[in-house]
């Protein structure tokens, strides 16, 4: 199967081929372990996009044989009713992945709802724990956003190598521009991180031979302003008004993509590029939590439970937790804020 046009990544080429592999996984684990992964997805509201995502995210486990647990909770629940469902999939032995779909109704605390979530079974790679890990040096989270994953394994599944390269993330939200570029940076890329503020970002963008394109903003990023044969991967996902669809409306992306793709050496479209990619990491995140639930190499409450390194000890989640300082005390604010904002300008 090609994962290329010439030079415009086919993100559902990719996805396909990925969770192809993971079904053979699944079915390896059942043979083994007599079990299979299970994953529980938790929606709070009627929000017509969270809907459709939740949808996609249980289809997409049977596909490939991941048993899916749901809870559908009106948008009048409780905080409390929130956090009791978590704590009933946390208790739940079947259940190895489990994910809130953000965003929640204002009047629940989403960082106590994500805080709440088992860390061994934080599939969505939120939890700050995981994010302060993705931060350290030396360390790896228990899980990373599947967002951010699909836009690495797009890089590596399309044979375009990260170490040594200049890489400039434009966009900063803690779901999608921070964590992909500590995952850039894990991968020794020369990491550049562009927001409101920046200046010349035309200029810095000129400069890589990587884009992430995560700014909500459609259209931001120019065809001028890439390195010819620059590799473009475009995270946004800006609904648009367009009269021929039934639905009234297009998905434009954060790259001005006419104009881009005659100067990238590869482009991800919108649709069709990240977009398949994030439930498929979320698939992959699942089935590696099975495989440690199974092999009893899960850790509970971020202290080892069995065969965990004594590096995974105390002192490297306070460190975790004082290196992510900065995104934790601004995380539950901001993130509401931007997941709620990407929720509603952009699908992604
Ligand atoms: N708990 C979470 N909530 C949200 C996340 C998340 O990763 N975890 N991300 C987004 C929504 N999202 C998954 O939840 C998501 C968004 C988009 C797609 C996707 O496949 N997009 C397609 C287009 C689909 C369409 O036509 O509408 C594409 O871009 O090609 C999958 C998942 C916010 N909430
Ligand atoms: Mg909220």
């Amino acid at each position: 199967m090609s994962l290329m046009n010439g030079n415009i990544i086919d993100g559902k080429a990719v996805a396909e081929q990925i969770r192809k592999e993971i079904a053979a996984q699944v079915v390896a684990m059942k043979e083994k372990y007599k079990r299979v992964p299970g994953l529980a997805v938790v929606i709070v509201g009627e929000r017509g996009d969270s809907q459709t995502y939740v949808r996609m995210k249980q289809k997409a486990c049977e596909e490939v044989g991941i048993a899916s647990f749901g809870s559908s909770l009106p948008a009048s629940a409780s905080q409390e009713e929130v956090l009791a469902t978590v704590r009933r999939f946390n208790n739940n032995p079947d259940v190895h992945g489990i994910l809130v779909q953000l965003p929640l109704p204002p009047h629940v605390d989403e960082a106590a709802v994500l805080g709440a979530i088992s860390l061994n079974k934080d599939v969505d790679g939120f939890h700050p724990f995981n994010i302060g890990r993705l931060a350290m040096k030396g360390r790896e989270p228990l899980f990373a956003p599947c967002t951010p994953l699909g836009c690495i394994a797009l890089l590596d599944r399309c044979g375009i190598d990260i170490k040594g390269k200049r890489a400039v993330v434009v966009g900063r939200s803690n779901i999608v521009g921070m964590p992909v570029a500590m995952l850039l940076n894990k991968r020794d890329a020369t990491v550049t991180i562009c927001h409101a503020s920046t200046k010349d970002m035309e200029a810095v963008v000129r400069d890589a031979d990587i884009v992430v394109a995560a700014c909500g903003r459609s259209k931001m990023v120019k065809g001028s302003w890439l390195k010819p044969g620059a590799a473009v991967i475009d995270v946004g996902t800006n609904p648009t008004p367009d009269a021929t669809k039934k639905s009234g409306f297009k998905l434009v992306g954060d790259v001005d993509f006419d104009e881009a793709k005659s100067v990238a050496g590869a482009i991800t479209p919108v649709p069709g590029g990240v977009g398949p990619m994030t439930i498929t990491m979320l698939l992959q995140n699942t089935v590696e939590s099975g495989r440690r639930f199974f092999e009893g190499i899960a850790l509970e409450d971020a202290k080892p439970v069995k065969r965990g390194p004594s590096a995974e000890g105390v002192t490297p989640i306070i460190m975790g937790m004082f290196v992510a300082g900065i995104i934790i005390k601004e995380g539950v604010t901001l993130l509401r804020r931007i997941i709620t904002r990407s929720s509603s300008s952009s699908s992604q």
